[in-house]
């Protein structure tokens, strides 16, 4: 690992440049096993001697576990800010992000194909876990990957700002288990307010709109 250090208008292009370091190797593929498992595991057929097999070996890996320590990242925050953030504190702050976070077991995989001043874009596919009507990706998760879409709009357009207002707009059906496409994009500014667009598009049709007003922290603005 390099002594290298940065700044926050240099987050997005250590996370991608850096070498993922050896210790986030192994939790990424905790993660996408844990992924894996929530997605076969979820409405699975089995015997009872077989859920209570694989029940009893998950509680013995929950067991083994125990309860770790954990890193606390506001230090590391606050070291991002005067542009002493490491490339491992960088990789703490977003290798666990709840939306294409890839050692965060929760997070839907996102591959993200445009990250500029311009907007960005994504692709994923969301597996039965995120169902709410059948076949259709849940209201509630669409919410949460558009809040992580279009805050990444401001963040590759070196903005910083929290979500304000969200307004979500359900076109049509998001379908799981198939590949979908979020963009966003910075649509103006008024003073510390900026107004963000974006949606959810399968193939050419677009089945969900989003816009939102995010504030940028009175001690940054
Ligand atoms: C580079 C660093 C990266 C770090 C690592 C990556 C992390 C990734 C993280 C991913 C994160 C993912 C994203 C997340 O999950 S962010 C987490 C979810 N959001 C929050 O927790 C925000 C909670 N709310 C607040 O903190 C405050 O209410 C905020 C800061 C929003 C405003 O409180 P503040 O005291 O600042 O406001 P003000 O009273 O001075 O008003 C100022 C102006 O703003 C207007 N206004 C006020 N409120 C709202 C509103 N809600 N919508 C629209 N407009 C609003 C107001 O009318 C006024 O306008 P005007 O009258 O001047 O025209």
């Amino acid at each position: 690992m390099s002594n290298k250090t940065f700044g926050p208008f240099e987050l997005q292009k250590a996370y991608n440049n850096e070498p993922v370091p050896a210790d986030f190797v192994e939790r990424r593929r905790i993660s996408a096993a844990m992924q894996t498992l929530a997605e076969r595991l979820i409405r699975a057929e089995g015997d009872i001697d077989t859920l209570s097999g694989w029940a009893d070996q998950l509680e013995a890996l929950v067991a083994t576990v125990g309860e770790p320590d954990r890193r606390d990242t506001r230090a590391a925050n606050r070291k991002l800010f005067t542009g002493s953030a490491t490339a491992e504190d960088i990789f703490h702050m977003m290798d666990y992000d709840p939306v294409g976070g890839p050692s965060n077991p929760i997070a839907p995989q996102v591959e993200w194909l445009q990250e500029d001043q311009n907007g960005i874009e994504g692709a994923l596919r969301l597996g039965l876990q995120y169902q709410g009507p059948p076949g259709r990706v849940h209201g509630g998760v669409i919410a949460w990957l558009l809040d992580a879409a279009l805050s990444r709009a401001l963040h590759a357009a070196f903005r910083l700002g929290v979500t304000g207002t969200l307004n979500i707009r359900y076109l049509a059906a998001t379908p799981i288990e198939d590949t979908i496409h979020c963009r966003a994009r910075i649509t103006g500014q008024e003073g510390r307010k900026i107004f963000v667009e974006g949606g959810i598009w399968h193939g050419d049709t677009q089945t969900v709109s989003a816009e939102g007003i995010w504030l940028t922290p009175k001690s940054l603005g």
